[in-house]
């Protein structure tokens, strides 16, 4: 799914009611209907509920909404929030229509006129939409503090007042927090960065059938993965085919110490539909390895405690294939930053022309030697998260600079970045970014980052392209996170449950 920015909401709102064509204020009608659809769902119509509205299009859909929530029997009380001298024509119609069904509209332009909200509420956030164009101040501002400190539950229409869609708010701006968003059409930017958790709750997008053509040729970066998007990227698998099929998968992983990264990598690598494995550990790790996973081959480093690259010739293995010989490669969970490992990636990076994954430690280590980053084979995947990031790059002022930088590093290295976090960001070498749309805070503890780059690299060696592994895997890891927090919560989830519960159908 395409996510705009508001030029274009505004530009795909016109070309709408042109080329439907629709009045616009029947397109305010519809999305007020979408709106009542998904609040009736949600809240019964037993609970007092207040409207706040301003005077644009977003106050316009906010008196749509009272009035569908009258005709349903809500016990609906309206404030229309007087911030300014003009009202937009489709408020004004609608102010006329609801007039028509209830007297019970209050105005709110001075402070005393805000009224008490109580707990057992609910709020409908309709002042300020996507039209915002400077920092809510004066009576906006209070009403905007007033619902924020009251304990009721807050719907916000569209996004919530106050908050830009496509850009970054000042730290003092006044914006309202919502339990829910309930957006029209396709998602803004601003609700899948961090910052602005709190001013977005959780967000629902409805459809309000604003004209497909437009959204499909609308040029953006950025994307929002959806189930349905993710799963046409998955591969059809062949009744005949063998386990050379899916490509034979190389793990350099873990240090002493950190063998569970190894072995939560290699799991999910074969949990993920790769035909072959073999995971380089250091010598320490062997015996753990070939018991906790043995359906990988392993092949021991040299090195008792980290890797150094150089198999361990005394275990048998007398002519090891290179490194550039396997179909796909991942490097990083739990290798540590000694030198020897350093010299081991200065070997294999330039032997190796297919994309690999890269993570954790070899993020670090490529951090502190950025020549190596431009000796990357092209569209390999690099999986930080936003600490690692940063190390590679630089400090930023915001989120909306975190994608700018972002981009610009993908398209610099040729790589592809997965940020993970909330919505995990995919930035190709292209420009683009693909937030993911899975996951859930269970997932920050320790290796499921591991499992991560088991999942990508398992896919790259079955072939997939490298950006369509990038935003499948990081979706069926987020999925498989999900499935578990719904068995068990969220709480305590560890990433061996993660590993279970990875599926591909
Ligand atoms: N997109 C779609 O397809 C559809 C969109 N729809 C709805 O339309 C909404 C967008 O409507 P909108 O453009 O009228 O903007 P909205 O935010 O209601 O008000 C702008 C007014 O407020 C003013 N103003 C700005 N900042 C201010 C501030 N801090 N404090 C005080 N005033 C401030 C601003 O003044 P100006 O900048 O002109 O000086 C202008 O007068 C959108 O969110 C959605 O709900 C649906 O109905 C149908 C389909
Ligand atoms: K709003």
């Amino acid at each position: 799914m395409k996510i705009l920015n508001v030029d274009q909401i505004r530009a795909l709102d016109q070309y709408t009611i042109q080329k439907e064509p629709i009045a616009p204020l029947n397109l305010m009608e519809r999305a007020a209907l979408a709106f009542v659809d998904w609040f009736v769902d949600h809240f019964p119509n037993t609970i007092p509920t207040k409207i706040f509205c301003g005077l644009g299009n977003n106050g316009g859909d906010g008196l749509a909404i009272a009035r569908l929530l009258l005709e349903r029997e809500y016990p609906i009380e309206v404030y229309v929030v007087r911030y300014a001298p003009r009202e937009s024509d489709d408020f004004m119609h609608n102010h006329r229509r609801l007039k028509l069904v209830t007297e019970q509209i209050s105005y709110v332009e001075y402070s005393r006129d805000i009224p008490a909200i109580r707990h057992n509420e609910v709020v409908i956030d309709a002042i300020l939409g996507s039209g915002l164009s400077r920092p809510a101040e004066g009576i906006v501002k209070s009403t905007i503090e007033t619902i924020n400190r009251a304990p009721a539950t807050v719907v916000s229409v569209d996004i919530a007042s106050g908050l830009n869609a496509d850009k970054p708010n000042d730290a003092n701006d006044v914006i309202i927090e919502p339990d829910y968003t309930v957006t029209f059409q396709l998602p803004k930017l601003a609700f899948v960065l961090p910052k602005n958790g709190r001013y977005v709750g959780e967000w629902h997008v409805v459809d309000i059938n604003l004209h497909k053509r437009y959204i499909d040729q609308a040029n953006t970066p950025y994307f929002f993965t959806q189930p349905h998007e993710a799963r046409l990227l998955l591969h059809k698998r062949d009744r005949f085919a063998h386990k050379g099929t899916f490509g034979h998968a190389l793990l350099l992983v873990g240090s002493y110490g950190k063998i569970g990264a190894a072995v939560l990598s290699a799991k999910a690598c074969l949990r993920s539909g790769v035909g072959l494995l073999t995971v380089q550990v250091p010598r320490c790790g062997y015996a753990v390895l070939q018991t906790a996973v043995p359906e990988a081959m392993c092949r021991p480093d040299g090195h008792q405690n980290v890797l150094t690259g150089v198999p361990d010739h005394g275990a048998g293995e007398a002519h090891s294939p290179s490194p550039a010989d396997y179909s796909a490669i991942g490097i990083g969970p739990g290798i540590g930053k000694a030198s020897e490992t350093l010299a081991m990636l200065r070997d294999i990076i330039p032997l190796v022309t297919k994309p690999m994954v890269i993570d954790a430690d070899a993020l670090n280590l490529l951090s502190e030697n950025q020549d190596l980053l431009e000796k990357l084979p092209p569209n390999s995947i690099l999986t930080p998260h936003p600490k690692e990031f940063e190390r590679l790059t630089q400090k930023w002022d915001n989120d909306y600079q975190k994608l700018d930088i972002l981009r610009e590093f993908a398209k610099k290295h040729r790589v592809i970045v997965v940020l993970k976090g909330a919505y995990s960001a995919v930035a190709t070498p292209g420009g683009e970014v693909h937030f993911n749309s899975t996951g859930n805070p269970g997932l920050s503890t320790g290796g499921t980052g591991d499992v991560l780059t088991g999942v990508l690299t398992a896919l790259l060696a079955q072939g997939y392209d490298p950006v369509e592994a990038a935003v499948l895997g990081v979706f069926a890891h987020g999925l498989a996170g999900d499935r578990v927090a719904e068995q068990r919560g969220p709480i305590g989830m560890t990433a061996s449950d993660v590993i279970d519960a990875l599926r591909w159908d």
